[in-house]
């Protein structure tokens, strides 16, 4: 049974409609971001953009087999995937931040940024890194994820 005191709009993904009692009037809030807004964000035309950081363990198999840790990257991709997953274990019982491993373990150059890529949008990363940034919720860890760098272990922040 359509609301009748409210208009039926198609809203973006995470954005609900609220009521404001001290104006009397509705306003919009994202439920992810925690913003409001008192316009209607319309569908389609937000740039969907997310925020994350990683750490990423390179192989001999790596589309660039060197990083700022090591000249000659020689470990096999199964080695990777070991040494990923007791960062992983760490991070998710608690004992080390994804920022403070990344820093001192990540193949990627934003080591030195705490593994932090900064905002990205579709279309920039490499497929598998960005659909696996976009089905995280902020502030979730995501499974190992292989790319043509490596395996990486991805954190959405925005
Ligand atoms: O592609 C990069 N670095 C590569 C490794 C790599 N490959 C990636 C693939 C997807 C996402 C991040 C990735 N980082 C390298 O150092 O060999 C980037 C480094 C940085 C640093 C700051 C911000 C964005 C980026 S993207």
């Amino acid at each position: 049974k359509p609301n009748r005191f409210r208009r039926e709009i198609d809203l973006p993904e995470n954005w609900v409609v609220r009521h404001s009692r001290t104006y009397n009037k509705d306003y919009y809030f994202n439920t992810v971001t925690k913003e409001s807004r008192w316009e209607a964000p319309t569908a389609g035309t937000e740039i969907e953009r997310v925020r994350a950081s990683h750490l990423l363990v390179k192989s001999r198999e790596s589309r660039r087999p060197s990083s700022w840790r090591e000249e000659n990257i020689t470990r096999t991709k199964e080695e990777a995937l070991e040494i990923l997953t007791e960062y992983q274990q760490k991070i998710e019982t608690g004992q080390e931040t994804l920022s403070a491993l990344a820093t001192n373990f990540s193949d990627c150059s934003s080591a030195k940024r705490g593994g932090d890529l900064g905002y990205f949008e579709r279309g920039q990363m490499q497929k598998a890194f960005e659909d696996a940034t976009f089905a995280l919720q902020v502030g979730e860890l995501s499974k190992p994820v292989w790319t043509d760098s490596g395996v990486h272990l991805i954190l959405r922040t925005a």
